[in-house]
């Protein structure tokens, strides 16, 4: 693995809309932490929408910024995309007969996703005939087909099968990809010249978004950058894929144009913006401001405090499981609830797996506790914060406008991660000593639970986007009123003792 700044060339078209070609290339590039260059093949009026014409400036032009770049700057990678016609793909493939870099990406652009052609009929047998020069090619399926000389395939299976027919034929490997196969998976797959069985195979849900546009000059730029730092391309692949997703998750942020929207190459970057205080305002940190005080009332508790340094006596910890147990119950099927009115598959298929994990596991992980918990105590019935919580969450997430729902169920996604966070701390601070909560403790910091936080607020952010001024301020209420009731939560261990004159911790 290089230390070095990979230093990246982009042979490409253009689109003045940002997404595809040139300008995809060096966002990946970039994304990648690569230092993108682009020599321009063909400038091409294009939008989100369609491909409206396409201006090929004279080819001794493109040879003339291919060498100005050779002659001054050490080059390790090169992404070819579009090429468009034979002058072009000949003056390509000459350059790299002198100036080939070590790696060496060509994406055999055809076809825009909008419809319009980006090669012309007659340059395909030029195209396949340098297909020998590239380390790695990264057809779609009706490019592979073309380069095959065969029909698309029909399948996954045969998409692997002419994937090795053109890696035999022209001594190169191919990236196999699935973005255009009908169904709700997107594979990818590396194969290679020797052995008709992938190098290394992946397999992802499909992202329900219609913001495609230059996922392939996106996913092969990436790749020619990682591969310089790695030089292992499943390893570069896996990367890639995961990147790609981020950003095509992400995509709906971005509201670029009428037809396939570009993807958000810099999703990842959210943090270090939000660091220097220059991100877009969001409307989840408007409520997470606006939730301040409540949240400063939970860390002062008494239950809190006593929970995070570990001198919570067994039988309120006890208790507390109790109530969690039943507010489980409430809470799982308010998520069930938003699972069904959940306005596409991404989001049915978050929150029923909510609503299965709350149940399946967190309850069971509560039983388990209280069932091992030396008193073996009967437990008390539904304490008056637990009904209030869960009748409120029931209704929120049954009556009112979805993005309310969400709104509802957020805080005990967020607030939770953030008390746990907080409690983190506190048992840090008592030192090295058995925490006797401590494996519990851990399962707030649980990898898996922050994910589904962060995208419980990004469907919450994207449904603001969307929701008229009167449903995002009935949001602001119901997040506001859900974080209170998690605050009454907390307390109840403790004030709930205090009514029936029990109470005892000091
Ligand atoms: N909706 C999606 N969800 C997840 N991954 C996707 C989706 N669409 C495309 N991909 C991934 O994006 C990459 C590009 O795939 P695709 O087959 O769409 O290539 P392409 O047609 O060359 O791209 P382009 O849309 O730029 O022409 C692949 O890794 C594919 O798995
Ligand atoms: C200059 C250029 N190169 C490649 C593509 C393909 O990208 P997509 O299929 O996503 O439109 C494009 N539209 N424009």
């Amino acid at each position: 693995m290089t230390a070095r700044v990979p230093r990246v060339l982009a042979i490409a078209g253009t689109d003045p809309t940002g997404g595809a070609g040139q300008h995809a290339d060096l966002k990946s590039i970039a994304a990648m932490g690569g230092y993108g260059m682009s020599a321009v093949t063909a400038v091409v009026v294009q939008n989100t929408v369609g491909v409206r014409s396409i201006h090929v400036p004279p080819v001794e032009f493109l040879s003339a910024q291919l060498d100005a770049v050779a002659e001054d700057v050490e080059i390790d990678a090169v992404k070819i995309g579009m090429l468009g016609s034979v002058p072009v793909i000949e003056a390509v493939a000459r350059w790299l007969g002198t100036h080939r870099p070590p790696v060496v990406v060509l994406d055999p652009v055809m076809v825009a996703t909008s419809g319009g052609r980006l090669l012309e009929r007659e340059a395909e047998d030029a195209l396949r005939s340098m297909l020998g020069l590239a380390d790695l090619i990264t057809p779609n399926l009706q490019e592979l087909a073309v380069l095959a000389g065969e029909d698309p395939a029909s399948s996954w299976a045969e998409a692997l099968a002419q994937g090795h027919r053109v890696a035999r034929a022209h001594g190169t490997l191919v990236l196999v990809k699935g973005g255009h196969l009908t169904g709700d998976r997107t594979p990818d797959a590396l194969v290679g010249p020797d052995d008709p069985e992938p190098l290394v195979a992946f397999d992802g849900a499909r992202v329900p978004t219609e913001n495609s546009h230059g996922t392939g000059c996106s996913l092969s730029s990436a790749l020619a950058t990682l591969q310089v730092r790695h030089e292992d391309w499943p390893r570069s692949l896996q990367i890639a894929r995961d990147w790609l997703r981020g950003a095509l998750e992400a995509a709906g942020e971005l509201s670029v144009g009428h037809g396939s929207g570009p993807v958000h190459h810099f999703h990842h970057v959210q943090d270090a913006l939000e660091a220097w205080g220059t991100a877009p305002e969001r409307f989840s940190d408007e409520l997470w401001e606006a939730s301040a005080a409540v949240r400063r009332e939970i860390e002062e508790l008494e239950f809190v405090r006593l929970l995070g340094d570990g001198r919570l006596e067994p039988e309120r910890f006890l208790a507390y499981l109790d109530q969690d147990l039943q507010y489980l119950d409430g809470y799982s099927r308010a998520l069930a609830q938003l699972a069904a009115r959940a306005p596409d598959e991404e989001q049915r298929l978050f929150f029923a797996a909510g609503a299965v994990s709350c149940t399946e596991t967190e309850a069971q992980l509560h039983r388990a506790r209280l069932r091992h918990a030396e008193d073996g105590a009967a437990r008390d019935g539904l304490g008056e914060v637990t009904r209030r919580y869960t009748a409120f969450l029931l209704a929120a997430t049954a009556a009112e406008p979805y993005p309310v729902g969400l709104a509802a169920v957020l805080p005990c996604y967020w607030v939770y991660a953030d008390v746990g966070r907080h409690l983190g701390e506190l048992a840090a601070a008592g030192g090295t000593g058995a925490h006797p909560y401590a494996d519990w403790l851990a399962t707030y910091a649980d990898e898996g639970f922050q994910e589904a936080t962060r995208t419980a607020r990004r469907l919450l952010d994207a449904a603001a986007r969307e929701a008229p001024a009167g449903v995002r301020e009935r949001m602001r209420e119901v997040f506001l009123e859900a974080c209170a009731l998690e605050r009454d939560f907390f307390a109840a261990p403790v004030a709930e003792r205090r009514l029936a004159g029990t109470d005892r911790i000091e």
